[in-house]
């Protein structure tokens, strides 16, 4: 019911269209304060109803207005569950949305014509132009979103931004993280030369083998012997520039309730997903070590290596639709950096 802004300006989304299975979308309208990013990525958007009323003291737009906005196509009046259905069974598939065209035969040609999700390098797309600091913390009732003071003991982390979303950045710097964002195009040397304590891995868009340049800056920068964090994106380049392999999964995962086991205590954290690539468990190097299992269908949802401080998840512990059980990575990071 709440989560769909976030979902829209997250920039992992790029190049796709979202279709949302809670029967009623934008009851809580949009805010500027809930953007993941400075705008929606989604190149469509796909509901059972649209609200027509919005109710919440933070809303300043409503969805369709938002969407116009942006010039999203979107599309009301589908049975979404039945069509997340269709696909759980089929996979993920290309799809299409017109008010101009309405032949079948045509608009399922235009469909098949899109090269789709694997193989493209997104990342250059959602990027930041140039590098910035960033000193934003987490939300609170009572003052929103500030600045934290950097007091106490800090680590300076050069985050590598492949499309990240803000409230990875507020999340690092709750945790005691001074950040330092850098573009997507980062090399190693790039990042070394302004001798970091360790360096974050965002989230991002495409399919993580195709990001040739990153793959190779990652794999330096674990040679250089500085703690490395991954989440998403970042999880799936350095388990490629450790010597794993990926690959698109049937369908992904998506919302905000995946039960994922921590192996290391028999824990289960209740977890926010979003990725249609995986890490292949069979090609995983001796070095590396599982670290969380999905309990939905046992795929790789952390990893870490057994020699070197480095270590990533597949899921989004920074985000908040609810449970707040993988807080505790960011935590872990500092501690690496620490230690
Ligand atoms: N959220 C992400 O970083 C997504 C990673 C990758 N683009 C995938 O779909 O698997």
């Amino acid at each position: 019911m709440t989560g769909y802004q976030e979902i829209m300006s997250d920039p992992s989304y790029a190049g796709q269209i979202v279709t949302m299975t809670y029967t009623q979308i934008g009851n809580t309208g949009i805010n500027p304060e809930d953007m993941e990013s400075k705008q929606p990525w989604i190149r469509g958007f796909v509901v059972k109803e649209s609200a027509r009323r919005l109710s919440n003291w933070r809303a300043q737009e409503d969805l369709d207005t938002f969407l116009k906005r942006h010039k999203i196509p979107a599309i009301e009046g589908i049975d979404t569950r039945k069509l997340v259905a269709h696909l759980r069974e089929h996979g993920s598939m290309r799809g299409v949305i017109s008010h101009v065209e309405f032949d079948t035969d045509t608009l399922v040609h235009k469909a098949k014509a899109w090269p789709g999700l694997a193989g493209m390098d997104l990342t250059g797309d959602v990027t930041c132009d140039s590098s910035y600091v960033w000193k934003q913390g987490r939300w609170k009732l009572e003052s929103g979103y500030h600045d934290i003071d950097p007091g106490g003991e800090r680590k300076k982390v050069v985050v590598i931004d492949y499309g990240v979303k803000r409230n990875i950045l507020r999340s690092l710097v709750q945790a005691g993280c001074d950040l330092t964002v850098l573009p997507a195009s980062a090399t190693a040397e790039e990042v070394l030369a302004r001798s970091p304590d360790g360096v974050f891995l965002s989230n991002g868009p495409g399919d993580p083998d195709a990001v040739k340049h990153a793959i190779r800056a990652i794999a330096e920068l674990v040679e250089s012997g500085k703690p490395l964090f991954g989440i998403c994106l970042g999880h799936q380049m350095l388990s490629l520039a450790l010597g794993a392999q990926t690959e698109k999964m049937k369908f992904g995962h998506r919302g905000g309730n995946h039960p994922v086991q921590n192996l290391a205590n028999g824990s289960v954290e209740v977890t926010s997903q979003n990725h249609g690539f995986m890490v292949r468990e069979e090609s995983l190097p001796e070095a590396i070590e599982v670290t969380h299992r999905s309990l939905f269908d046992g795929t790789i949802e952390g990893i870490r290596h057994k020699h070197a401080p480095v270590f990533s998840v597949q899921h989004h512990p920074e985000a908040s639709p609810g449970p707040h059980d993988a807080h505790y990575l960011f935590k872990q990071f500092v501690d690496l950096m620490r230690g």
